[in-house]
C-alpha cells in the first residue's frame, strides 16, 4: 500500500513542521501549505487521506475547508487546529463536518492519536446494522446518518424516549467508528451516587479518602481510546456537570488525589429520555456542557411513529427469545400482529420485548394470540365484555383509536380510497397499506371496520 498523505493548511511554519515530524514515523507523507487558496489547488492535483487545517488563514477560514472538502472531498476526514480556549469554534468545525479538533499548542501525543484514528475511518469497512432492526423511512434515515456520525469523533446527543434504542444507536456509533476495537462504555449516570461520582468517572489514587484501599481506575480510564456513552446525562449532578465540562474541554482529567493530570482520549456519547434543552432554561442543567455535548444531535423516534417496523423487531425478538429452545417456532396470529401495530407502546421497543416474553409464557402452541399480549386496553374491553370475540375487540379498538368519530362522509371517502389501494394492488395488502401512507396493521383495522374483505387474503 501507498504511504498515506495529510494535507497540512497553517499560515505558521512551525506548525507545518512539527506536523510533518510528527506524521513522518507513522510513514505519512505531509504536504503544507499556508493558505486556502494554495490548499484548493493541492486538493484538486493530488489525492489526500487526511487534511489538517488552521481555523485562522490568510484569505479564509478552516470552516469553509471543512464546507468545501465536505462538499467535494467527502472521503477525507478533516480536523481543524484551534486557539487554545476557543471551544466555540471547535465546536462549529465539528457541526460543519470536521471529524475531531486539536488545541494549540499541539500535542504531539494528541496529533499523533488524531492522525491514526482518521487513517484507521478510511481502512474501515461497513459493519453490519442488524442490531438496529426496521426498514421504516425513519430508520433508514437514522442509518444513513449513523454511518456518516460515526465517522465524526464530535459528541453526540441521542434524545427519545425511554426503551426507544438509544444505546442500540450509541454502540452502532461506536462499532461503526475508528474506535471499533476500543472499548465501549456505557454508564448510567442517574445510578451511580453522588459520593462516589468523581472517583467512579475519573478513578482515586490509593489513600485520597478513607476506603480508597487501592489505586483504581475511572470509568474515562477504562474508556481510553473508545466511547463513553453517558445515558441518562440529565441525572448528573451540577457539581459534576462541571467536572466533566473541563475534561470534554481540555482533554486531560485528574484522578483523585493525583497531582498530576492525564491526557484523555474518549468520545463522548450521551442520552436522555428527559428534554434536556428545558431543563437547561429551569437551571438544572448547565448550558455550557450542554452545548458540548450537544455538538450533533440524533433524534430517535417512538415506535408508534414506525409501527411498520413492528413485525421486523417481533420477529428478531421471538428469535431472540426461542434461542436455545429446541425447535419451538413462536409466531404471532395476524391479529395479535395488527393489534400490536395500534398499540402506542409508551416503553417503546424495550416493551414490546416485555409484552413478547410474557405472551411467550401465556401462549399456546407456540402461537401468540390477542389475548396473550394482555395491553392494557385490551385487558379493560375484556373484563367488561368476557363474550367479545378476537374480531370484536378488534373493532372495539379501532374504534377506541378514533374515539372523535369519523364523520360518514370521510367514512366513505376513506372506504372508496382503502378499495381503489385494493383494486390497484390486486388485494396485496401490504402495498396498499404503503399506497395509502398508513401501516398494515392500521389497514387491517380499517378493513375489519368497514367489513370489507380484499378478494385475496394475500399479504407481500
Ligand atoms: N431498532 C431496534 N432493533 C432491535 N432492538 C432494539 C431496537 N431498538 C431498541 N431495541 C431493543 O430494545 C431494548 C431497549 O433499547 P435501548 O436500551 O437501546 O433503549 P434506550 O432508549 O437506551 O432506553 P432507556 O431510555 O431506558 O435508556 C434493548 O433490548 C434493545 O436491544
Amino acid at each position: 500500500m501507498s504511504r498515506p498523505k495529510c494535507l497540512v493548511v497553517d499560515d505558521e511554519p512551525i506548525i507545518l513542521e512539527l506536523s510533518a515530524q510528527t506524521l513522518s514515523p507513522m510513514n505519512i507523507d505531509c504536504v503544507g501549505v499556508g493558505t486556502y487558496t494554495d490548499a484548493c489547488e493541492q486538493l484538486k492535483t493530488q489525492t489526500f487521506d487526511l487534511c489538517l487545517t488552521d481555523m485562522h488563514l490568510p484569505d479564509g477560514n478552516g470552516i469553509d475547508l471543512v464546507n468545501l472538502i465536505q462538499r467535494e472531498y467527502s472521503n477525507i476526514p478533516v480536523a481543524v487546529i484551534t486557539a487554545f480556549g476557543s471551544v466555540e469554534s471547535a465546536v462549529q468545525a465539528l457541526k460543519a463536518g470536521a471529524f475531531d479538533f486539536v488545541t494549540k499548542p499541539v500535542d504531539i501525543k494528541e496529533l499523533r492519536n488524531l492522525v491514526a484514528t482518521a487513517l484507521k475511518l478510511a481502512e474501515k469497512h461497513e459493519e453490519s446494522f442488524s442490531s438496529l432492526v426496521g426498514e421504516s423511512t425513519a430508520i433508514q434515515a437514522l442509518r444513513v446518518k449513523i454511518a456518516k456520525l460515526a465517522r465524526s469523533q464530535a459528541p453526540v446527543y441521542i434524545r427519545g424516549e425511554s426503551g426507544v434504542g438509544k444505546e442500540v444507536v450509541a454502540r452502532l456509533l461506536h462499532a461503526q467508528g475508528a474506535r471499533a476495537s476500543k472499548p465501549f462504555v456505557p454508564v448510567n449516570c442517574g445510578a451511580i451516587p453522588t459520593e462516589l461520582m468523581e472517583s467512579e468517572f475519573f478513578g482515586h489514587k490509593k489513600g485520597s479518602f478513607t476506603g480508597a484501599t487501592a489505586d483504581k481506575q475511572g470509568l474515562f480510564q477504562i474508556a481510553q481510546g473508545g466511547t463513553l456513552f453517558l445515558d441518562e446525562v440529565a441525572d448528573l449532578p451540577l457539581h459534576m456537570q462541571v467536572k466533566l465540562l473541563r475534561v470534554i474541554q481540555e482533554k486531560q482529567m485528574r484522578p483523585v488525589g493525583a497531582t498530576k493530570e492525564i491526557p484523555v482520549d474518549v468520545r463522548i456519547l450521551s442520552a436522555t429520555h428527559r428534554d434536556l434543552a428545558d431543563l437547561v432554561k429551569q437551571g438544572k442543567f448547565r448550558q455550557d456542557l450542554f452545548y458540548r455535548i450537544n455538538v450533533i444531535e440524533l433524534h430517535v423516534p417512538p415506535l408508534r411513529e414506525r409501527t411498520q417496523d413492528i413485525p421486523l423487531l417481533v420477529e428478531r425478538i421471538l428469535q431472540k427469545l426461542t434461542e436455545g429452545n429446541g425447535n419451538a417456532k413462536l409466531r404471532l396470529s395476524a391479529n395479535a400482529m395488527a393489534f400490536l401495530q395500534s398499540y402506542h407502546f409508551p416503553g417503546n421497543v424495550r416493551e414490546l420485548e416485555n409484552i413478547l416474553e410474557r405472551a411467550m409464557t401465556l401462549c399456546d402452541d407456540n402461537v401468540i394470540q390477542i389475548d396473550d399480549l394482555q395491553l392494557p386496553k385490551l385487558e379493560e374491553a375484556s373484563n367488561n365484555h368476557d363474550e367479545y370475540t378476537e374480531d370484536d375487540l378488534l373493532s372495539i379498538a379501532t374504534l377506541e383509536e378514533n374515539s372523535a368519530g369519523l364523520d360518514p362522509l370521510l367514512e366513505d371517502l376513506e372506504r372508496d380510497k382503502i378499495m381503489k389501494a385494493l383494486e390497484k394492488t390486486k388485494g396485496n395488502k401490504t402495498r396498499a397499506a404503503r399506497l395509502l401512507g398508513i401501516s398494515f396493521g392500521a389497514l387491517r383495522y380499517r378493513l375489519t371496520k368497514f367489513k370489507l374483505h380484499s378478494n385475496s387474503e394475500q399479504n407481500e
